[in-house]
């Protein structure tokens, strides 16, 4: 692998940070959101309190010998960081730990009645139902006289600023959505993206999905597009095997999802049934790679995975997390060459990111001296800017 330039690898220790607010107040909130979701008996209840516990002072603990993914995190290092605090550990791997401990204390991986019961959904489903989203849906039906490429642009920003319906997000960003839909980009390689799509392609396009909900719809409207406008020939849709970071779309947020579409009318209810085809003739297929929810940087991607980002056309990366994964989740100069520190990914690649975290790289100075000037340093982690970025 070639020589990466490095910075420093954020950690959750430093209080007043970001990464420790998520930590010592996200976190502790999640735990009782889902509590007060499900009725929860008294086993739940107490492995909720010691995690609560163990958030504030605890240890990293080894997994049980049974634990069906224990071998899994040994490779992922936790022989490394067991017996050492959750805020000493790198905050990408402290941060995949919680969702990992969070399942195991209501029961998700146990052999009892609540096996496979996603904490998280409630809130997924709450948001799919919402009004907001019939209204998206019905804007759809305004697209269909625009040129493809109008429409495609259209569909590539609703992917983008669907990124924005993060609900672990909304739990310590209050208000972040009031800013509104602030064309606020601040890199946009949009053009190179298209130019890697062009119409007569019969290549594969790899989307790494982000949340569930609101921005799963626009990312499988934007498949489909792609797929009957002939950019692609197939796409394949990559999506968490179990529940995490609160609102990150699994498989059932897929079917949901797509029950969400064909049920609506106009134009959304004809994208709805152009993806059910394609699912079922396999122009579209949906995976749950176990590394999709790895606390670990994609330069540590297993060799499957990099054999399949190295066979497609283009891999689109949704999101924060991973693009924290994508360039490391480091306090970069955020003027450090997007290209620079994806040179290790093994085909094109593009980030499309609502910025909730402090990791940035690919800024032009003049954009990084306008956005501190304007905002401080908050524009990292409000979630009011986005980005486009391709390698
Ligand atoms: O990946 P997403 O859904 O865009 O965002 C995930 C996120 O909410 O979680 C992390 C903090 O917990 C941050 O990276 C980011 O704010």
């Amino acid at each position: 692998m070639p020589d990466l330039p490095t910075a420093p690898v954020l950690l959750g220790g430093e209080p007043g940070s970001f990464p420790h607010s998520v930590l010592a107040e996200r976190h502790p909130a999640i735990i009782e959101r889902v509590r007060g979701a499900f009725p929860y008996g008294p086993a739940q209840h107490r492995a909720l309190d010691a995690l609560l516990a163990n958030c504030a002072e605890g240890a990293v603990e080894p997994l049980p010998a049974d634990a069906p993914d224990r071998d899994r995190w040994l490779e992922w290092d936790l022989a490394e960081h067991t017996g050492r605090s959750w805020y000493d550990v790198p905050w990408l791997w402290s941060e995949s730990w919680f969702y990992r401990r969070l399942l195991d204390a209501v029961g998700w991986f146990g052999p009892g009645a609540w096996r496979g019961v996603d904490p998280f959904r409630p809130f997924k489903r709450a948001e799919l139902d919402a009004p907001e989203t019939d209204a998206e849906l019905a804007a759809l039906d305004g697209l269909r006289e625009l040129p493809e490429e109008e429409r495609g642009r259209a569909l590539l920003h609703g992917s983008l600023w669907g990124n924005r319906a993060d609900l672990g997000f909304r739990i310590s960003a209050a208000g972040a959505e009031a800013h509104g839909p602030a064309p606020a980009l601040v890199a946009d390689d949009s053009e190179a993206l298209w130019s890697l799509l062009p119409p007569g392609g019969t290549g594969t396009l790899v989307l790494v999905a982000d949340n569930a909900g609101r921005e799963l719809v626009p990312d499988l409207l934007l498949i489909a597009h792609l797929l009957a406008e002939g950019r692609i020939a197939r796409a394949v849709l990559h999506v968490k095997p179990y529940p995490y970071y609160v609102s990150d779309a699994t498989t059932a947020d897929v079917v949901d999802a797509l029950h969400r579409l064909r049920a609506a009318p106009g134009a959304a209810g004809a994208y709805g049934g152009a993806l059910w085809a394609a699912l079922a003739d396999g122009r579209i297929d949906v995976r749950a790679h176990p590394f999709s929810c790895a606390p670990l940087p994609y330069s540590r991607m297993p060799a499957d995975l990099r054999a399949e980002f190295a066979a497609a056309t283009l891999t689109v990366l949704k999101g924060d997390l991973n693009y924290r994964r994508l360039v490391g989740d480091r306090l970069w100069p955020p003027t450090t060459p997007f290209q620079r520190v994806t040179d290790y990914f093994p085909g094109p690649v593009a980030a499309l990111r609502t910025l909730k975290s402090d990791v940035i790289t690919g800024l032009s100075a003049d954009t990084e001296a306008a956005l501190v000037a304007a905002e401080d340093q908050r524009w990292r982690t409000n979630g009011t800017h986005a980005l486009i970025q391709v390698s």
